[in-house]
């Protein structure tokens, strides 16, 4: 093989091994479930991903926030779900920022951390995907990640109208589960084992998280 040609294939498997595939999985995570981790686990799975960053958010000002449980029990709960994966850490990065919540910024905050040598993948439920356009500077957005889209029960896109080829739409096994319903069950007393791993059963028994509509600390 010409010495040229074995040089290029040398510049590809570098390039393809400086090429950094993360997925960016963010959410309220209150209580993070098992729908969230087989979606991270699919996704990862479908698009080669190397890692998978879960980021809960700090003060997502879309939501009531007296009504969401405070960041550190939603960051605690989020290592705790995610600790048995090597491929997924958790990242602290929303909720110690000051200010409402943004993925543009935490994109932005992403791409520095790693470098040129990254693709970001947002992943995201169809319900939260349906409702992107409404987030802040989401054309910037699409500049800096690739967004998945999964289908969830009850919540299913078909066309996104957002822009061709920055979006893609899979198809995850699906899992009828909520943090809506997991809270509402345990405050009515019903349980949520096999709906959230193990260590989150546990964990909310031992807090008392969500027995009633007693808040715990808001989102900070
Ligand atoms: N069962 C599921 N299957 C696929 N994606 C999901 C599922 N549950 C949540 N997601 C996605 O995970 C991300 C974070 O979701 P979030 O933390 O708000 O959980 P949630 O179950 O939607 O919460 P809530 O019921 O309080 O609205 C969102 O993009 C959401 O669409
Ligand atoms: O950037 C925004 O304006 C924006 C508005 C609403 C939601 N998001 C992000 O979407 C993700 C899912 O949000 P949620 O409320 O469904 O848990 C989470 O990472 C949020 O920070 C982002």
């Amino acid at each position: 093989m010409p010495d040229e040609v074995t040089n290029m294939a040398g510049d590809n498997v570098q390039n393809a091994r400086r090429t950094r595939r993360v997925g960016v999985m963010g959410g309220t995570f209150d209580p993070i479930h098992h729908g969230h981790l087989v979606a991270a686990s699919e996704v990862a799975h479908l698009f080669h991903l190397d890692e998978v960053v879960f980021v809960p958010t700090g003060r997502p000002w879309q939501k009531d926030m007296s009504k969401v449980a405070s960041a550190e029990h939603r960051y605690l709960m989020t290592v705790i779900a995610t600790a048995e994966n090597p491929q997924f850490r958790v990242s602290r990065m929303e909720i110690d920022r000051e200010g409402p919540t943004y993925t543009i910024d935490t994109l932005r905050e992403m791409r520095s951390e790693y470098g040129p040598g990254v693709s970001l993948f947002f992943i995201t439920g169809a319900d939260a995907l349906g409702a992107i356009l409404s987030w802040r500077n989401v054309d910037e957005m699409f500049d800096l990640a690739h967004f998945v889209g999964c289908n969830r029960p009850g919540h299913r896109l078909t066309d996104t109208g957002l822009p061709d080829g920055k979006v893609s739409l899979v198809e995850v096994p699906a899992l009828a589960i909520s943090s809506s319903e997991c809270r509402e069950r345990v405050r009515k007393g019903e349980p949520i084992w096999y709906l959230v791993p193990d260590g989150i059963v546990r964990y909310v028994n031992k807090t008392g998280l969500y027995l009633d509509d007693r808040m715990t600390g808001g989102g900070h």
